[in-house]
């Protein structure tokens, strides 16, 4: 065989150690300072610096998955944890009430710690506290505010039931006001409304927001000692007559536990056992025979009912009711955005990291190249690594839109934050997902070592896809407000009007001149006027089309077998929204930032990110928006980015910061972040393997 030339392979550079080969003949993008990155990535890094240092000084708090701890002992070095960061001064409640970047940031930290601690404070702090401080009056928020801050109050929020999760409107539990005891009796009327998977339920949760037909009321938990339970509220019939009025969902308060732990009269709890991830947390189901609360237990800022069991709201409709309820528990839903943005960025860290040191294969008679230096590996991390750039931005977004919602509490901000999050919420949730897959596979065998967290991570984070809201109902919500919005845009006109503007519109948004869509000059294809437009086009034109197809399938076969027939479609322009929101942010932050050469990484990686959408979109060529030549261009300029990026993953993931005591991998180990002594890799993994070193 004739021998290759070494250095034109890929055997520059140091063979070992971090930043492995480097190619040469490639494109490379500058080197940057991984701390100026740093600094424009995250601007309460303090913060950050303090909770990890916290866990340096408790590395006893951090989970051994070798260790293989049973359900009761990860949830009580999930309780410990949370009293230690109590203790050390961070109460999230209080960060949630007033200053809620710090309460969501404080998530992401916890993220990489461990995902059933980030959890179970999201349930105590974010649903059963944030039930009580936005559902409740001023008088709940005075009564349990510091018990559930300083974790007297132990509580969960029971909401799903055995037979009905998505769909809450149809939860069964009721809430029956009895006016003669001035009490609710929250009643499961049968097996299939037992209230199911409540965290904090099995053990710690001493109360619960029930949600409950009115009428009806619910509680639950293991550590919780109340929950805030759901049910459907009904009220005897102000007309005298001998039917109670069911007045549809609410959420209640009611106790489950006493102080010494047991279950109170009438609530039965079960645990719902081991799960595939987050064993931390103690889910359980509840049954409530006739239990009694008194009628200040209601949650009453949207509905409030008398003495005489009359019922009254400011809004009008129980439709309008309930949607203003689940309205208000966004918050959530910002709160897994975050966790799952921590999670990603630390999967690629580790991935990234491990992938610039393992060498496999070389040319003949010259040292083994890096499996980073594959191409293939490139086109499967550097995506990851500027998608997680993307929505780290995405999160910034969504969190300062949040805060504002909060603040100014005005109604078309309200809309934008619910569509937001519902939709960063299942993109983001649904992309970590596939990414802690791509990265344990970029890792080899080694990635399947439970020491290196890749395959504890897709377990506990998988479920992120599904609560606070299915990914796939979350997703329709998105379409369904994008039409709203357009038809309300369009309202007063005909609906002929509406869709030959429409058209117009999108016919307009097409290159007209021939030699756009056949331009394939990387300078072109790199600006951000046509990635930004082509991604508007994307949701635009499906938005026309999804209106037209549902308007011809509508009268047919009725709107509901209407939308079932469009739902592919429908998920696809919630999607297509999506990006085209996480792209025009990275945009912006690209053009915030002032350090010329992070800024020509972040460029690169925005690129990337649009580029590969575009790639990826069929569409595109169907509809002569890029001639074929062009795609061709669009293909070869996704894998040259990529190997421009390949240079600076380094620092890219050395900006993320995650101490090597927080990502506990032994593959994706960091060192002091490039500028000191190199971690040996191996002996950190033969080490962790009991082998003496
Ligand atoms: C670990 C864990 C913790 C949880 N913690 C809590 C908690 O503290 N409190 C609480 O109240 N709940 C909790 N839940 C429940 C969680 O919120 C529900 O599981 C979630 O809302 C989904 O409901 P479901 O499981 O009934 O799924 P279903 O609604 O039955 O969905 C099943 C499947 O059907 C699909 N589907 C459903 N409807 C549609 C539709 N309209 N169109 C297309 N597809 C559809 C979904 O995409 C999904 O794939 C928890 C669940 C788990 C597993």
């Amino acid at each position: 065989m004739e021998r290759q030339d070494c250095a034109g392979s890929s055997s520059q550079g140091p063979p070992q150690g971090r930043g492995g080969t480097q190619p040469r003949g490639i494109k490379q993008l500058p080197r940057f300072d991984a701390g100026v990155m740093e600094t424009y990535l995250d601007d309460m890094r303090d913060m950050k610096a303090k909770v990890y240092q916290m866990f340096r000084e408790h590395p006893e708090l951090l989970p051994n998955v070798e260790e293989g701890l049973s359900k009761e002992e990860h949830r009580e070095l999930v309780r410990r944890s949370l009293k230690v960061i109590l203790q050390a001064g961070y109460s999230p409640l209080d960060f949630l009430a007033r200053d809620p970047r710090k309460y969501f940031y404080l998530g992401e930290c916890l993220s990489m710690v461990d995902l059933s601690l980030m959890v179970k404070s999201g349930v105590q702090y974010s649903l059963w506290g944030g039930s009580v401080l936005n559902l409740g009056s001023e008088a709940h928020r005075r009564r349990y505010y510091d018990d559930i801050a300083q974790l007297r109050l132990p509580g969960c929020f029971a909401m799903t039931e055995l037979k009905h999760g998505s769909n809450v409107a149809a939860l069964q539990t009721e809430a029956v006001l009895d006016v003669l005891s001035d009490e609710w009796v929250v009643h499961t009327p049968d097996e299939g409304a037992i209230k199911w998977w409540i965290g904090n339920a099995a053990e710690d949760g001493r109360a619960a927001t029930v949600f409950a037909r009115e009428g009806v009321q619910g509680v639950g938990v293991e550590d919780g000692r109340a929950a805030t339970v759901f049910a459907r509220l009904k009220v005897p019939d102000p007309n005298g007559g001998p039917k109670l009025v069911d007045h549809g969902v609410h959420a209640f308060v009611v106790p489950i536990r006493d102080a010494n732990g047991s279950t109170l009269p009438g609530v039965e709890i079960r645990d719902c056992g081991y799960k595939v991830g987050l064993n931390g947390i103690d889910n359980g189901a509840i049954r409530f025979t006739h239990v009694r609360v008194p009628r200040g237990n209601l949650l009453d800022r949207f509905a409030s009912v008398d003495k005489s069991g009359r019922y009254s709201s400011p809004l009008t409709s129980q439709a309008r009711r309930f949607a203003a309820t689940l309205g208000e528990l966004t918050g959530g839903r910002v709160g897994l955005v975050a966790g799952s943005v921590g999670v990603l960025k630390g999967a690629v860290t580790i991935a990234v990291r491990y992938a610039c040191l393992r060498q496999q294969f070389g040319p003949p008679d010259c040292p083994e190249v890096a499996i980073i230096d594959y191409q293939s590996t490139q086109l499967r991390l550097m995506p990851i690594l500027a998608t997680a750039y993307g929505l780290h931005f995405a999160r910034g977004l969504l969190t300062d839109k949040y805060v504002d919602m909060k603040r100014t509490r005005e109604p078309r901000l309200v809309e934008e934050v619910h569509a937001l999050s519902a939709g960063l919420k299942a993109y983001t949730t649904s992309y970590t997902q596939a990414a802690l897959s791509t990265c344990r596979e970029a890792c080899g065998g080694h990635g399947y070592a439970a020491v290196n967290r890749l395959g504890a991570l897709r377990s506990d984070h998988d479920i992120f896809q599904t609560f606070e809201g299915d990914n796939t109902v979350l997703l329709q919500q998105v379409s369904a407000m994008l039409l709203k919005e357009y038809r309300q845009q369009f309202s007063g006109a005909p609906l002929t009007a509406t869709y030959h503007y429409l058209r117009a519109a999108l016919l307009g948004a097409l290159p007209n001149n021939p030699l756009v869509t056949h331009d394939t000059e990387p300078r072109h294809l790199r600006d951000p006027a046509f990635l930004a437009k082509a991604l508007e086009y994307r949701t635009a034109r499906m938005l026309f089309t999804l209106s037209l197809r549902l308007r011809k399938a509508g009268p047919r076969l009725g709107a509901f077998h209407a939308w079932n027939k469009c739902l592919t479609h429908v998920l696809d322009l919630a999607n297509a929204y999506v990006e085209s929101v996480v792209y025009k942010t990275f945009l912006r932050a690209v053009e915030g930032c002032v350090d010329p050469e992070c800024r020509r990484a972040l460029k690169a990686m925005s690129d990337l990110f649009a580029l590969r959408l575009i790639e990826g979109d069929m569409m595109f060529r169907n509809d002569e928006y890029i001639a074929p030549s062009k795609a061709k261009a669009i293909s070869r300029l996704v894998v040259s980015l990529c190997s421009e990026l390949r240079g600076v993953a380094l620092p890219l993931v050395d900006a993320f910061a995650i101490p090597d005591h927080i990502l506990r991998a032994p593959i994706g180990l960091g060192g002091s972040g490039g500028t000191g002594p190199q971690p040996d890799i191996y002996k950190e993994y033969l080490h962790a393997a009991g082998f003496e070193v």
